[in-house]
């Protein structure tokens, strides 16, 4: 293992999530940011031991600023550290280029990503050391880099549990701007349509919504940089979404209309691809109606360890107040699953299967 030490500016979601997983794989880390308060609380979170000399040598410096702070931090940060791997895990990739290439003698050693990863809060206090397992990394720097600098980077990136995808910085910032940047827009003007309404229809909400607008709760600081640098790309895919609206309108009352816009839907969402960030896949869900009562989750995972099958996922339908909950379990192999099933049937459990 190359990586012994690594420097990480901005001690915000993204920078303590990454400093929370090196540390776990006993990495030393250095927390640092604009506000005093924060790098503390990260550096205690991370690595409350760590102590570095003013002038240590960092393998790698991470930047996980707001892209309005990141020429700035830059420039400091190459001034610091005349020896280090630069990487930056900005949401947007072709502006924060310009701004490297400001610096054209550390180019070999600047390697630009982005973790496709995230949470609705800011702040060290919302980081997760786990934020990035199994999640695909975007890399987008190219054959400039140094062969040396492109492995530290491609390191760290396993270290934090992600897989690195290989990207051009332009292609990237059109693709966010078709699965982030455009979903957070709509989910956020789908919020505010609730502003001002019937407080009696508000008490009537129900997870449909919830999912829907979870990252309306995001960072208006950090979104109206995100969203006004990619604007260009951003255009394109909201006019698209506000011709399909036009187009639909009038002519909502036909059920076959209605039916086909759900079927796309449902079309869209299979293309969505299962863990690793591979093909979408056929799962077979075992249900498993359990009583409400304590440890019914450790004996099923227990009969699963038993039954000797893996468990893709897991979710866990609960209302307060009733007395049972349905745990669902993803499995992947037909034949693991049908084996679980009868298994977990023999066992006593109440179960039942569907695929998708
Ligand atoms: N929030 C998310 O889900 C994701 C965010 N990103 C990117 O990560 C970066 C950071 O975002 P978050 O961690 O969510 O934000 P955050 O608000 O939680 O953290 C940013 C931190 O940077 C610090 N900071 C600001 N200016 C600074 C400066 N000049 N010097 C040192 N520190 C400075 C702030 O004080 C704050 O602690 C952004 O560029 C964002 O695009 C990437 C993937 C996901
Ligand atoms: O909260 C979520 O699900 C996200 O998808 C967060 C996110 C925000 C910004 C990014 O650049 C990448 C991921």
């Amino acid at each position: 293992m190359a990586i012994s030490s690594v420097k990480i500016v901005g001690s915000g979601l993204i920078g303590t999530s990454i400093g929370l997983a090196l540390s776990a794989r006993d990495i030393r880390v250095q927390m640092s940011d604009l506000q005093p308060a924060a790098a503390l609380l990260a550096q205690s979170l991370v690595d409350d031991d760590a102590r570095f000399e003013n002038n240590h040598a960092f393998d790698v410096v991470v930047l996980a600023v707001p892209p309005s702070a990141f020429k700035d931090v830059l420039a400091q940060e190459i001034e610091l550290n005349t020896l280090s791997t630069f990487v930056d895990i900005l949401s947007i990739k072709t502006k924060p280029l310009l701004d490297v290439e400001l610096f054209q003698e550390i180019l070999p050693r600047y390697v630009g990503t982005h973790p496709m990863a995230g949470r609705e809060v800011a702040g060290a206090q919302s980081a997760r050391g786990d934020l990035f397992v199994g999640r695909p990394w975007i890399v987008t720097s190219g054959n400039v880099v140094s062969k040396k600098s492109g492995d530290l980077a491609a390191e760290l990136i396993s270290l934090c549990g992600a897989i690195a995808v290989q990207m051009d910085p332009h292609e990237h910032d059109q693709a966010m701007a078709l699965i982030s940047h455009t979903p957070q827009l709509i989910a956020s003007i789908l919020a505010a349509q609730l502003v001002g309404s019937n407080t009696k229809w508000l008490g009537l909400i129900g997870q449909g919504f919830k999912d829907v607008t979870r990252i309306a709760d995001s960072d208006p600081q950090l979104w109206k940089e995100i969203i006004s640098e990619n604007a260009e790309n951003i255009v394109p895919v909201l006019s698209a979404f506000r011709k399909k609206l036009e187009s639909i309108e009038s002519e909502l009352s036909n059920p076959s209309l209605a039916q086909s816009i759900i079927e796309s839907g449902n079309a869209g969402r299979k293309l969505i691809p299962g863990k690793h960030g591979s093909a979408a896949r056929t799962y077979i869900y075992l249900h498993i109606v359990i009583d409400d009562k304590a440890g019914q989750l450790a004996a099923i995972f227990n009969d699963c360890a038993k039954a000797d099958v893996n468990i893709e996922d897991v979710s866990i339908e609960h209302t307060p107040g009733q007395n049972t909950g349905l745990v669902t379990l993803s499995i992947l192999d037909l034949g693991k699953a049908q084996i679980l099933e009868e298994f977990l049937r023999t066992a006593g459990w109440k179960v039942h299967s569907t695929s998708n």
